[in-house]
């Protein structure tokens, strides 16, 4: 249930829908979690376990990327019409822009994703969500940190598939990822380097990020 008090004392409107963004790694599930249920949000999260095609895809990008994007897309959007039916509340894992902007684009301009299969996915997003009817979120935060980190976090989380995969694969992604953010102008950023903050240890810093929060989302939400 949405923690009215928590969410008067930061000034956080009670039915905003938050994303988080950034590379693989970087901690946004963990401040997924920790952000909801500090406001009593609900969770969009990503399907890692279960997912049909991940393994695969990181096996052989070339045979399951088009897979791979059509089996996110698909799930996001699902997401995003339960947070709508719910009226909003949200702290969401990844945002969608993400799938498009970073993973499809580079698959195909690393020749992973043939043209037609890209044309064909752009042409789906273009006409689910780039449309007046798609709610925005109200804000992203962007979680960004040193690469030698990440790639630590990756190892100590321990997904086979992704520790296998070459570390050129996670310094494309984290390079993109810089410049993505700093071109991204569909919803309003807030930007947060995880080495400032100890989520997982120091309950202050939770502090600092919904005063943050507040402070940029106030002045956006509706
Ligand atoms: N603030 C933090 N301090 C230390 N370890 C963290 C922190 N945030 C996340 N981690 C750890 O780093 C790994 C990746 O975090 P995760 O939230 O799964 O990243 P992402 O969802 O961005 O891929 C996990 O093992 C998690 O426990
Ligand atoms: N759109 C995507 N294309 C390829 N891989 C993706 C996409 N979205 C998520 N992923 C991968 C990256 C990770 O291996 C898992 C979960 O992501 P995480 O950043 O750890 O939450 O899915």
């Amino acid at each position: 249930m949405i923690n009215r008090d928590i969410c008067e004392k930061y000034n956080i409107p009670l039915h905003s829908v938050i994303s988080i963004a950034g590379t693989v790694g970087v901690g946004k599930s963990t401040l997924t979690k920790a952000l909801a249920e500090a406001l009593g949000f609900k969770t969009s999260l990503e399907r890692v376990e279960n997912n049909p095609y991940l393994d695969k895809y990181y096996a052989d990008f070339t045979t399951w990327a088009f897979h791979l994007q059509i089996f996110f897309l698909a799930e996001r959007f699902k997401e995003q019409k339960r947070m709508f039916q719910y009226g909003g509340g949200f702290i969401q894992d990844r945002s969608i822009y993400e799938d498009v902007d970073i993973f499809a684009k580079l698959n195909f301009e690393q020749g992973k994703m043939s043209e037609d299969d890209y044309d064909t996915y752009t042409s789906l997003f273009n006409a689910m969500v780039m449309t007046p009817f798609f709610p925005h979120p109200d804000l992203i935060i962007y979680v960004e940190g040193e690469f030698d980190d990440i790639i630590d976090r990756i190892h100590e989380r321990g997904r086979e598939m992704e520790i296998v995969t070459d570390v050129e694969y996670w310094k494309t992604l984290y390079s993109r990822y810089s410049t993505w953010i700093d071109n991204f102008n569909t919803a309003p950023i807030l930007r947060i380097n995880m080495n400032d903050y100890d989520i997982l240890n120091d309950e202050s810093s939770l502090d600092y990020i919904l005063t943050k929060i507040g402070k940029i989302i106030h002045t956006t939400v509706k």
